[in-house]
């Protein structure tokens, strides 16, 4: 029995599906662990087929896969090198588990099953995943280590079953998505966890971007007296190496570094950020192409799409028509100097002019209205993909959750696109998120120092500029009554009742849910984005379409 272990913690950022790269991965990580002196490597949840997988996990093809890969990585240990523990899929008696494989000595020492699968928000364990029985601490060179997998620490069950069943420490791989404000959350969780076990725990969190989630790693390690002896840092892959000791009263790990974990505006940023860059790169774009409208969406996003993938991978273009104001020509013309970007001014007047002229004897006189808005948003939601087709760049699309709430965006026009950086921002935090770029660039971005968006860009009324002298004020009450009305409605369902009793007008109110509910169909046809609060609209929040209920209250 050894009274010092030396676990090198992996916060890598897998990709779903990529069996073999992520097995190159964790055997460059491996290797690397070596070099630094490590007995054991731990991974995070699922690393080798990437978390979440979802139905993939249901395929045998996929299953034998992750199986395969698992097991020539276990035929690496014979080396007397490392032992590893990786996140995997595991098959059992015809039952998938989401598991973990303790590998040492050229061989799968054992396997253990994740007991409780979540099924909530956007997890949907149990419908790919069998449930494990409560599990046992493995026995690693005689160091007996509890390994629950991610939600089996966010109760006290399967940790009290291990330390019943005589583990010395923890260690915990997680797929754990980035919420804002979640970070102190899983600390809360870590803490209960020790102070009820007496048992030292290593939150080991997955790093990158898939799909709609984005994990921020944050990864940390807690002793047995709730000290932070380690905190790896957020938004980085990074391997460290953590050096544990026996005393009298149990295992230690060795203080190491502290890193600082932003919180506020720079996780946001750097979540939209870094949810972008793995969603334009994993699905193989060279670039990206967005329309610069001189509004504050497309020029957050913009600012973005540089810090995400360089300046020179973002193409913007301005497509004015006759209500497009000159000040907006010359805000969106200043933020793609600012950011250094590719710019092109692509005039639409002969497009929607062509197509009206084609539609006037269907339209047969009919007064102009909210049609001849809608095919100016559509004329440029073609343009933006006409470009994408003949020159390859993923079409960045930019609607805020405050639009994309009450439907104010037009279906197969500005909701054109691949991707929607700012899909889970409500407009208020998209100009707190404008104002904070401009004033700091966040580690790990790429575009440049300093302001980024012009002033007038952020001061001016927001306007979709498709009519004479419009503004989204026109339609819509000011955003900051707006965004508190839909958070209350969204993220925490609230009664109509007592969102009034918070002072809001009563039929305002009932507008905004209305408007809520009947935007649903526009939802389910928009473009995935990067998910930021604890209700974003899709996995999150479950709404049907068709839907005539609404709040009596
Ligand atoms: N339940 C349902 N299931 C399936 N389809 C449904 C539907 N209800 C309506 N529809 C369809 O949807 C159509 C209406 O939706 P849509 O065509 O999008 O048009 P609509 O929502 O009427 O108009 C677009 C709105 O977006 C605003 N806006 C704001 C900011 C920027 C931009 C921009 O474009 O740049 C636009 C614009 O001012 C206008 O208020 C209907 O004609 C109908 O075909
Ligand atoms: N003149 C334009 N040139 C290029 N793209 C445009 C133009 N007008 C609109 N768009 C595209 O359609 C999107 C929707 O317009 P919308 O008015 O909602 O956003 P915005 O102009 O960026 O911001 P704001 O709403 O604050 O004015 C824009 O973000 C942009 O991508
Ligand atoms: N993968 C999981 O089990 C994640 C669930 C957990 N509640 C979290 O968000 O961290």
């Amino acid at each position: 029995m050894t009274d010092r272990l030396d676990i090198a913690l992996a916060q890598l950022n897998p990709t779903v599906g990529a069996i073999d790269a992520n097995l190159a991965k964790a055997r460059e990580a491996r290797a690397r662990a070596a070099e630094m002196g490590a007995d054991l490597v731990l991974f995070t949840e699922l690393f080798m087929t990437g978390y979440p997988p979802e139905d993939l996990v249901l395929k045998s093809a996929f299953q034998r896969s992750a199986r395969e890969a698992v097991e020539a990585l276990a035929a690496d240990t014979a080396d007397g090198g490392p032992g590893v523990i990786m996140g995997t899929p595991w098959v059992e008696n015809g039952e998938v588990y989401n598991a973990i494989a303790l590998l040492d000595g050229g061989r799968v020492e054992t396997v253990r099953y994740k007991y409780d699968l979540p099924n909530y928000g956007v997890f949907d364990e149990k419908r790919v995943f069998a449930a494990g029985p409560a599990p046992g601490p493995v026995n690693f060179r005689g160091v007996r280590i509890g390994v629950p997998i991610c939600e089996d620490v966010w109760t006290d069950e399967v940790c009290e079953c291990l330390e019943e069943t005589a583990a010395e420490f923890f260690l915990v791989p997680n797929g754990s998505p980035y919420e804002k404000d979640k970070t102190d959350v899983r600390l809360n969780l870590v803490v209960a966890r020790v102070t009820e076990t007496g048992l030292p725990m290593v939150y080991l969190n997955q790093v990158g971007g898939q799909d709609e989630l984005v994990f921020d790693g944050s990864s940390f390690v807690l002793n047995a007296d709730r000290s932070l002896a380690l905190q790896m840092p957020a938004w980085e892959e990074q391997i460290v190496l953590t050096r544990w000791r026996r005393g009298e009263e149990g295992w230690l790990c060795e203080p190491g570094e502290k890193a600082l974990i932003g919180n506020g505006m720079e996780s946001v940023y750097r979540a939209c950020v870094l949810g972008l860059r793995d969603y334009v790169n994993k699905n193989g774009f060279a670039s990206v192409v967005l329309g610069l409208s001189g509004g504050i969406d497309s020029a957050i996003c913009a600012a973005l799409s540089v810090d995400a993938l360089g300046a020179d991978r973002v193409r913007c273009v301005m497509l004015p028509y006759k209500y497009t104001a000159s000040s907006s020509l010359d805000d969106a013309e200043a933020c793609a100097a600012a950011l250094g970007v590719d710019y092109d001014v692509v005039p639409i007047a002969e497009a929607v002019e062509g197509f009206s002229a084609v539609m006037k004897s269907t339209f047969d006189d009919l007064p102009a209205d909210i049609t001849e808005e809608n095919i100016q948003s559509r004329v440029r939601g073609t343009a933006l993909m006409a470009i994408s087709n003949k020159f390859g760049p993923m079409v960045v699309t930019t609607g805020n959750k405050s639009e994309v709430s009450v439907g104010y965006a037009t279906l197969y026009g500005d909701m054109n696109g691949g991707f929607n950086p700012i899909k889970d921002l409500y407009k208020t935090q998209v100009y707190a998120l404008a104002r904070y770029r401009n004033q700091t660039r966040p580690s790990g971005c790429l575009g440049p120092e300093g302001r980024v968006i012009p002033e007038n860009i952020i001061t001016k009324a927001p306007s979709a500029e498709l009519r004479e002298d419009q503004t989204d004020q026109d339609s819509l009450p000011p955003y900051d009554i707006l965004d508190d009305i839909l958070e209350c409605l969204v993220e925490h369902e609230m009664s109509v009742s007592d969102i009034v009793a918070r002072g809001h007008d009563r039929d305002l109110v009932k507008k905004v849910e209305r408007l809520l509910y009947i935007a649903e169909y526009k939802r389910r046809q928009a473009a995935p984005g990067v998910k930021i609060t604890s209700r974003m609209f899709g996995r999150d929040r479950r709404y049907p379409i068709t839907n005539h209920f609404r709040d009596r209250d």
